[in-house]
Protein backbone atom coordinates (compact mmCIF):
# COMPACT_ATOMS: atom_id res chain seq x y z
CA UNK A 1 0.00 0.00 0.00
CA UNK A 2 1.55 3.73 -1.27
CA UNK A 3 0.25 7.03 -0.33
CA UNK A 4 0.80 10.01 -2.43
CA UNK A 5 -0.70 13.40 -1.89
CA UNK A 6 -1.84 15.26 -5.42
CA UNK A 7 -2.62 19.00 -5.35
CA UNK A 8 -3.55 18.39 -1.78
CA UNK A 9 -5.59 15.14 -2.00
CA UNK A 10 -4.50 11.97 -0.46
CA UNK A 11 -4.47 8.90 -2.98
CA UNK A 12 -4.02 5.52 -1.92
CA UNK A 13 -2.54 3.28 -4.73
CA UNK A 14 -1.07 0.02 -4.87
CA UNK A 15 2.25 -0.75 -7.46
CA UNK A 16 3.10 -4.40 -8.19
CA UNK A 17 4.46 -6.31 -10.79
CA UNK A 18 8.26 -6.23 -12.25
CA UNK A 19 9.86 -3.21 -12.38
CA UNK A 20 10.51 -1.44 -15.65
CA UNK A 21 7.58 -4.02 -17.17
CA UNK A 22 4.50 -2.42 -19.30
CA UNK A 23 2.60 -0.62 -17.60
CA UNK A 24 -1.48 -1.27 -16.46
CA UNK A 25 -3.31 1.50 -14.45
CA UNK A 26 -6.52 0.11 -13.45
CA UNK A 27 -9.43 2.51 -12.76
CA UNK A 28 -12.24 1.97 -10.00
CA UNK A 29 -16.01 2.08 -10.52
CA UNK A 30 -18.64 4.54 -8.71
CA UNK A 31 -18.67 3.18 -4.80
CA UNK A 32 -15.78 0.67 -4.77
CA UNK A 33 -12.00 0.56 -4.15
CA UNK A 34 -9.40 -0.85 -5.71
CA UNK A 35 -9.63 -4.04 -4.60
CA UNK A 36 -12.20 -5.10 -7.44
CA UNK A 37 -9.14 -5.47 -9.43
CA UNK A 38 -7.81 -7.44 -7.04
CA UNK A 39 -7.74 -10.83 -8.80
CA UNK A 40 -7.41 -9.36 -12.38
CA UNK A 41 -4.04 -7.67 -11.40
CA UNK A 42 -2.84 -10.75 -9.47
CA UNK A 43 -2.62 -12.62 -13.13
CA UNK A 44 -1.52 -9.84 -15.26
CA UNK A 45 1.69 -8.39 -12.55
CA UNK A 46 3.17 -11.64 -13.75
CA UNK A 47 4.18 -9.88 -17.09
CA UNK A 48 2.85 -6.44 -16.60
CA UNK A 49 3.82 -3.28 -13.84
CA UNK A 50 0.42 -3.12 -12.39
CA UNK A 51 -0.69 0.18 -10.72
CA UNK A 52 -4.09 0.61 -8.88
CA UNK A 53 -5.78 3.33 -7.05
CA UNK A 54 -8.41 4.49 -5.28
CA UNK A 55 -10.20 7.70 -6.60
CA UNK A 56 -11.21 10.55 -4.50
CA UNK A 57 -14.10 9.95 -2.60
CA UNK A 58 -13.35 6.49 -2.11
CA UNK A 59 -11.32 3.85 -0.30
CA UNK A 60 -8.77 4.90 1.62
CA UNK A 61 -8.33 8.38 -0.38
CA UNK A 62 -9.11 11.94 0.76
CA UNK A 63 -12.68 12.33 0.12
CA UNK A 64 -12.24 16.28 -0.16
CA UNK A 65 -15.64 18.24 -0.21
CA UNK A 66 -17.52 19.86 -2.93
CA UNK A 67 -18.43 17.93 -6.38
CA UNK A 68 -15.38 16.16 -8.62
CA UNK A 69 -15.21 17.53 -12.05
CA UNK A 70 -13.93 15.19 -14.23
CA UNK A 71 -10.49 17.35 -14.25
CA UNK A 72 -10.13 17.02 -11.22
CA UNK A 73 -9.72 12.79 -11.73
CA UNK A 74 -7.54 13.62 -14.59
CA UNK A 75 -5.32 15.52 -12.12
CA UNK A 76 -5.09 13.07 -9.69
CA UNK A 77 -4.38 10.56 -12.20
CA UNK A 78 -1.32 12.07 -13.72
CA UNK A 79 -0.50 12.27 -10.72
CA UNK A 80 -0.50 8.96 -9.35
CA UNK A 81 1.63 8.42 -12.30
CA UNK A 82 4.35 11.43 -12.22
CA UNK A 83 4.98 9.63 -8.88
CA UNK A 84 4.86 6.30 -9.87
CA UNK A 85 7.50 6.88 -12.70
CA UNK A 86 5.07 5.66 -15.10
CA UNK A 87 5.26 7.72 -18.77
CA UNK A 88 2.75 5.42 -20.69
CA UNK A 89 -0.12 2.58 -19.88
CA UNK A 90 -2.32 0.72 -20.86
CA UNK A 91 -5.46 1.82 -18.94
CA UNK A 92 -8.06 -0.24 -17.75
CA UNK A 93 -11.43 1.27 -16.35
CA UNK A 94 -14.63 0.53 -15.11
CA UNK A 95 -18.00 2.36 -15.71
CA UNK A 96 -17.19 6.14 -13.81
CA UNK A 97 -13.25 4.93 -14.27
CA UNK A 98 -13.90 4.00 -17.80
CA UNK A 99 -14.98 7.75 -18.51
CA UNK A 100 -11.76 9.04 -16.81
CA UNK A 101 -9.79 6.80 -18.92
CA UNK A 102 -11.24 7.93 -21.93
CA UNK A 103 -10.80 11.66 -20.64
CA UNK A 104 -6.88 11.07 -20.00
CA UNK A 105 -6.43 9.47 -23.41
CA UNK A 106 -8.01 12.81 -25.00
CA UNK A 107 -5.68 14.89 -22.56
CA UNK A 108 -2.53 13.06 -22.55
CA UNK A 109 -2.71 10.74 -25.93
CA UNK A 110 1.10 10.20 -25.79
CA UNK A 111 0.52 8.46 -22.07
CA UNK A 112 -1.76 5.70 -23.54
CA UNK A 113 -0.51 2.73 -25.37
CA UNK A 114 -4.49 1.23 -25.06
CA UNK A 115 -7.49 1.51 -23.25
CA UNK A 116 -9.80 -1.28 -21.96
CA UNK A 117 -13.24 0.23 -21.43
CA UNK A 118 -15.23 -2.25 -19.38
CA UNK A 119 -18.84 -1.39 -19.07
CA UNK A 120 -19.10 2.31 -19.65
CA UNK A 121 -20.00 4.74 -22.06
CA UNK A 122 -19.42 8.42 -22.64
CA UNK A 123 -22.53 9.39 -21.46
CA UNK A 124 -24.10 7.36 -18.69
CA UNK A 125 -27.79 8.38 -17.21
CA UNK A 126 -28.39 11.75 -17.11
CA UNK A 127 -28.80 15.08 -14.96
CA UNK A 128 -32.20 13.82 -12.98
CA UNK A 129 -31.14 10.31 -12.13
CA UNK A 130 -27.52 11.61 -10.34
CA UNK A 131 -29.22 14.44 -9.08
CA UNK A 132 -31.48 12.50 -7.38
CA UNK A 133 -29.02 10.11 -6.05
CA UNK A 134 -26.55 13.20 -4.75
CA UNK A 135 -29.56 14.21 -2.97
CA UNK A 136 -30.33 11.03 -1.63
CA UNK A 137 -26.39 10.31 -0.81
CA UNK A 138 -25.99 13.57 0.53
CA UNK A 139 -29.21 13.92 3.20
CA UNK A 140 -29.27 10.00 4.22
CA UNK A 141 -26.27 7.71 3.02
CA UNK A 142 -26.11 5.18 0.87
CA UNK A 143 -28.29 2.52 2.69
CA UNK A 144 -31.67 3.51 1.18
CA UNK A 145 -29.87 2.58 -2.06
CA UNK A 146 -27.71 -0.83 -1.65
CA UNK A 147 -30.33 -3.19 -2.74
CA UNK A 148 -30.80 -1.49 -6.28
CA UNK A 149 -26.96 -0.82 -6.32
CA UNK A 150 -26.70 -4.64 -5.69
CA UNK A 151 -28.93 -5.16 -8.54
CA UNK A 152 -27.04 -3.46 -11.19
CA UNK A 153 -23.80 -4.49 -10.23
CA UNK A 154 -24.29 -8.19 -10.07
CA UNK A 155 -26.12 -10.29 -12.18
CA UNK A 156 -28.75 -12.80 -10.60
CA UNK A 157 -26.63 -15.71 -11.17
CA UNK A 158 -24.26 -14.31 -9.29
CA UNK A 159 -26.34 -13.22 -6.47
CA UNK A 160 -27.76 -16.24 -5.73
CA UNK A 161 -24.58 -18.85 -5.88
CA UNK A 162 -22.40 -16.65 -4.22
CA UNK A 163 -23.94 -15.11 -1.50
CA UNK A 164 -21.02 -14.48 0.87
CA UNK A 165 -18.89 -12.63 -1.25
CA UNK A 166 -21.96 -10.47 -2.75
CA UNK A 167 -22.15 -9.77 1.41
CA UNK A 168 -18.51 -8.96 0.98
CA UNK A 169 -19.24 -6.12 -2.04
CA UNK A 170 -22.38 -4.74 -0.19
CA UNK A 171 -19.98 -3.75 2.97
CA UNK A 172 -17.47 -2.38 0.76
CA UNK A 173 -20.37 -0.06 -1.00
CA UNK A 174 -21.95 0.60 2.31
CA UNK A 175 -18.41 1.71 4.03
CA UNK A 176 -18.35 4.40 0.99
CA UNK A 177 -17.81 7.44 2.28
CA UNK A 178 -21.41 8.78 1.22
CA UNK A 179 -19.78 12.68 0.51
CA UNK A 180 -17.22 11.14 -1.61
CA UNK A 181 -19.77 8.34 -3.19
CA UNK A 182 -22.27 12.23 -3.84
CA UNK A 183 -19.25 14.14 -5.11
CA UNK A 184 -18.45 11.68 -7.75
CA UNK A 185 -21.60 11.14 -9.17
CA UNK A 186 -21.68 14.99 -9.75
CA UNK A 187 -18.76 14.08 -12.10
CA UNK A 188 -21.09 11.35 -14.12
CA UNK A 189 -24.01 14.36 -14.38
CA UNK A 190 -21.35 17.04 -15.66
CA UNK A 191 -19.52 14.42 -18.13
CA UNK A 192 -20.49 13.89 -21.31
CA UNK A 193 -17.71 12.85 -24.05
CA UNK A 194 -19.97 11.57 -26.70
CA UNK A 195 -18.61 13.84 -29.34
CA UNK A 196 -15.15 13.83 -28.43
CA UNK A 197 -14.23 10.39 -27.79
CA UNK A 198 -13.96 10.33 -31.81
CA UNK A 199 -10.86 12.07 -31.17
CA UNK A 200 -9.11 9.12 -29.21
CA UNK A 201 -6.37 7.84 -31.05
CA UNK A 202 -5.47 5.50 -28.71
CA UNK A 203 -6.85 1.66 -29.79
CA UNK A 204 -9.54 0.56 -27.33
CA UNK A 205 -11.25 -2.60 -26.37
CA UNK A 206 -15.06 -2.20 -25.32
CA UNK A 207 -16.24 -4.72 -22.46
CA UNK A 208 -19.51 -4.72 -21.42
CA UNK A 209 -21.80 -7.58 -19.30
CA UNK A 210 -24.73 -8.94 -21.02
CA UNK A 211 -26.34 -8.80 -17.07
CA UNK A 212 -25.31 -5.35 -16.90
CA UNK A 213 -28.41 -2.78 -15.92
CA UNK A 214 -25.81 -0.22 -14.61
CA UNK A 215 -24.31 0.02 -18.10
CA UNK A 216 -26.57 -2.12 -20.78
CA UNK A 217 -24.76 -3.47 -23.73
CA UNK A 218 -26.40 -1.03 -25.71
CA UNK A 219 -25.55 1.88 -24.44
CA UNK A 220 -21.92 -0.21 -24.03
CA UNK A 221 -22.03 0.38 -27.94
CA UNK A 222 -22.00 4.22 -27.85
CA UNK A 223 -18.36 3.48 -27.21
CA UNK A 224 -17.53 2.43 -30.51
CA UNK A 225 -17.37 5.79 -31.89
CA UNK A 226 -13.88 5.49 -30.59
CA UNK A 227 -11.92 5.39 -33.80
CA UNK A 228 -11.08 1.64 -34.60
CA UNK A 229 -12.23 0.38 -31.43
CA UNK A 230 -14.01 -3.02 -30.65
CA UNK A 231 -17.16 -4.84 -28.55
CA UNK A 232 -16.75 -7.74 -26.71
CA UNK A 233 -19.52 -9.53 -24.81
CA UNK A 234 -19.22 -11.09 -21.52
CA UNK A 235 -22.41 -13.39 -21.31
CA UNK A 236 -24.04 -13.35 -18.21
CA UNK A 237 -21.86 -10.73 -16.22
CA UNK A 238 -23.06 -7.39 -14.36
CA UNK A 239 -21.33 -4.56 -14.20
CA UNK A 240 -18.23 -5.24 -12.46
CA UNK A 241 -16.48 -8.16 -14.55
CA UNK A 242 -13.10 -7.82 -12.73
CA UNK A 243 -15.65 -9.25 -9.99
CA UNK A 244 -17.89 -12.27 -11.82
CA UNK A 245 -15.43 -13.58 -14.12
CA UNK A 246 -11.89 -12.20 -13.63
CA UNK A 247 -10.41 -15.01 -15.89
CA UNK A 248 -12.29 -14.35 -18.85
CA UNK A 249 -12.05 -10.41 -18.20
CA UNK A 250 -8.20 -11.35 -18.21
CA UNK A 251 -7.97 -13.43 -21.06
CA UNK A 252 -9.62 -10.80 -23.22
CA UNK A 253 -6.72 -8.08 -21.77
CA UNK A 254 -3.91 -10.28 -22.59
CA UNK A 255 -5.17 -10.78 -26.20
CA UNK A 256 -5.44 -6.99 -26.47
CA UNK A 257 -2.08 -6.25 -25.04
CA UNK A 258 -1.14 -8.75 -27.63
CA UNK A 259 -2.70 -6.60 -30.33
CA UNK A 260 -1.23 -3.49 -29.03
CA UNK A 261 1.98 -4.64 -28.51
CA UNK A 262 1.89 -3.77 -24.89
CA UNK A 263 3.98 -6.73 -23.77
O1 LIG B 1 -20.45 2.31 -11.59
C1 LIG B 1 -20.27 3.50 -11.92
O2 LIG B 1 -19.13 4.00 -11.91
C2 LIG B 1 -21.42 4.37 -12.33
C3 LIG B 1 -22.62 3.66 -12.81
C4 LIG B 1 -23.57 3.30 -11.74
O3 LIG B 1 -24.51 3.99 -11.55
C5 LIG B 1 -23.30 2.10 -10.94
C6 LIG B 1 -24.43 1.79 -9.99
O4 LIG B 1 -25.32 1.10 -10.39
O5 LIG B 1 -24.39 2.25 -8.88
Amino acid sequence: MSFVRINGTLLHYRLVGPEGAPALVFVNSLGTDARIWDEVIAALSETHSCLSYDKRGHGLSDAPDGDYALDDHLDDLAGVLDHAGIERAVLVGVSVGGLISEGFALRHPERVAGLVLCCTAPRMGDTAMWTARIETARSRGLEPMVDAVMERWFSPGFRAKRPVELAGWRNLFLRTDPQGYANTCATLRDTDLTTAIAGITAPALIVAGSADLAAPVDLVRSGLAIPGARLEVIEGVGHIPSIEQPGILVGLIQNFLKEVGHG
